[in-house]
This record gives C-alpha cells, sequence and structure tokens, in this order.
C-alpha cells in the first residue's frame, strides 16, 4: 500500500486507485484559456484580513512546504469575491518544479510558472474543516503564481529562512507573527472557478480564486524551495520537488474574471 505521492509509482496516475473522486468532472487544477474566460462585471473584490498572531508552525510533510494557523475562530478570514461570508484561514502551502519553466499546478494560456502558493480556507457554516470538505462550498483557496525574476521577494523571505530548519520529512518548527497578506501581489484582479484539492482525497469543494498577477521572487529563493527534501532525517536524500498535479479535464465549467 504505497502513500499517495509524486513519482511514477504513486503519482498522480495512480491517485484513483485509492482516491476515486481523483476521476470526478471538477478536478483541479486546469488550464485557464482567456479566451474561454467570462469576465463577471457582479464579482466583487476579495478581502483577506489575517491576524499575524494566527500563524503558529511550519512544516515540511514531505510533500509540501506548509505554515499553520489558528483557525478556532474567526481570526484570519476571507471574504467578497465569489465567496459568501467569512472563510478562515487553515493553512498554506507550496507546489513548485525542479526548474524555473515549471511547477505550478494552474496553467495560463499555456504558460507554467515556477511555482504556485496556495492558501486555503474553509466556511465554519459546516462546523468544521473535515465536514466543510464534504461541501461543494466548503473550501476557498487563494492561488498566488511564482515567476523567477531578478528581484527577490523580501516578504517571502521569512518563510524561506525557516526552510533550513525543516529540511527533512516531519520537521515542524515555530512560525509566529506572521500576515501571509504580504505576498500578495499588487493587482487584486482574479479568476475563479469551482474545483477541487489538487491532492488526494481531491475532494471537490474548492471555490478556486486564482490572482492574475504573479509575484517575482529570485533564482536563489526558487533553489532554496528545491532544497527541501522529501525523505526523513537518517534516509537517503530525495529532492522535494515536482509537487504539482497535471491539469485535468474542465468537463464544461465556466472560468470567470473579475477583470476585463
Ligand atoms: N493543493 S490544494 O488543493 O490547495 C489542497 C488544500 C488542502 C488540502 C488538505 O487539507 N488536505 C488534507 C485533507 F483535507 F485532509 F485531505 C489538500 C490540497
Ligand atoms: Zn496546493
Amino acid at each position: 500500500q504505497s502513500v499517495w505521492g509524486y513519482d511514477s509509482e504513486n503519482g498522480p496516475e495512480h491517485w484513483h486507485e485509492n482516491y476515486p473522486m481523483a476521476k470526478g468532472d471538477k478536478q483541479s487544477p486546469i488550464e485557464i484559456n482567456s479566451k474561454d474566460v467570462q469576465h463577471d462585471s457582479s464579482l466583487s473584490a476579495w478581502h483577506a484580513s489575517y491576524d499575524p498572531g494566527a500563524a503558529k508552525t511550519i512544516l515540511n510533510n514531505g510533500r509540501t512546504c506548509r505554515v499553520v494557523f489558528d483557525d478556532t475562530f474567526d481570526r484570519s478570514v476571507l471574504r467578497g469575491g465569489p465567496l459568501t461570508g467569512a472563510y478562515r484561514l487553515r493553512q498554506l502551502h507550496l507546489h513548485w518544479g525542479s526548474a524555473d519553466d515549471h511547477g505550478s499546478e494552474h496553467v495560463i494560456d499555456g504558460v507554467k510558472y515556477a511555482a504556485e502558493l496556495h492558501l486555503v480556507h474553509w466556511n465554519p457554516k459546516h462546523g468544521n474543516f473535515a465536514g466543510a470538505l464534504k461541501q461543494p462550498d466548503g473550501v476557498a483557496v487563494v492561488g498566488v503564481f511564482l515567476k523567477v525574476g531578478k528581484t527577490p521577494k523580501p516578504e517571502m523571505k521569512r518563510i524561506l529562512e525557516e526552510i533550513d530548519n525543516i529540511k527533512t520529512k516531519g520537521k515542524e518548527a515555530p512560525f509566529q507573527h506572521f500576515d501571509p497578506s504580504i505576498l500578495f501581489p499588487k493587482s487584486r484582479d482574479y479568476w475563479t472557478y469551482h474545483g477541487s484539492f489538487t491532492t488526494p482525497p481531491c475532494e471537490e469543494c474548492i471555490t478556486w480564486i486564482l490572482l492574475r498577477e504573479p509575484i517575482e521572487v529570485s533564482p536563489d529563493q526558487m533553489a532554496r524551495l528545491r532544497s527541501l527534501s522529501k525523505n526523513g532525517e537518517n534516509e537517503p536524500l530525495c529532492p522535494l520537488v515536482d509537487n504539482w498535479r497535471p491539469v485535468q479535464p474542465v468537463k464544461g465549467r465556466i472560468v470567470r474574471a473579475s477583470f476585463k
């Protein structure tokens, strides 16, 4: 029973064997083609109001680098845009490639970015996260694309500096006093569509909010992310890279844009 991952024997082509939702009609990520996008003038702006004190820990779970927040009450919330009500920030994590020309999960007009940041929120009307992931309006994920340029993104430094303390699978470190909204780009323009977790169990519970403007990181910052390992402390070195799912069938879904 191999646990799911991104290798040939346990990767995305195998996930449906243990997680049947992986073959559903509303799977993520998808390719977004601007020609098929519908501008929706009724889409309002989204608003994040995060409490820096809600940040708790950063961990390497062997599949990504994740920052976990206190979501026991409406402390850090996302509102507006396509959402009804306030969704609680639970965690953020990233997906990245082994080289700068790929790594993102969503693909925009054929463009793959070097990485994709996901800020995961859930709808408290469903009681708890486990309940929310069983509902079509249970989870909202803000996706931010990372592109490689000359200028480092100083706001990424906090996360990347911690990486030295969580090099191997299972490592966790305190990560406090952090407001992830500093990672957002200037523009609030976004695409939105209904989809799923991009990892098992691939539940179709996500309202995706993908920001059009990528943030720029430096080659060194990407190298830092790629220095994480999938393996545990005393196991053979296995770089944690290419932890992205390929695009899935759109199956007639409409992608709406908040911008023209
Ligand atoms: N990559 S993604 O779509 O933003 C994404 C977001 C959250 C989870 C998650 O909480 N998995 C744990 C659970 F819910 F128990 F299955 C997985 C994927
Ligand atoms: Zn993700």
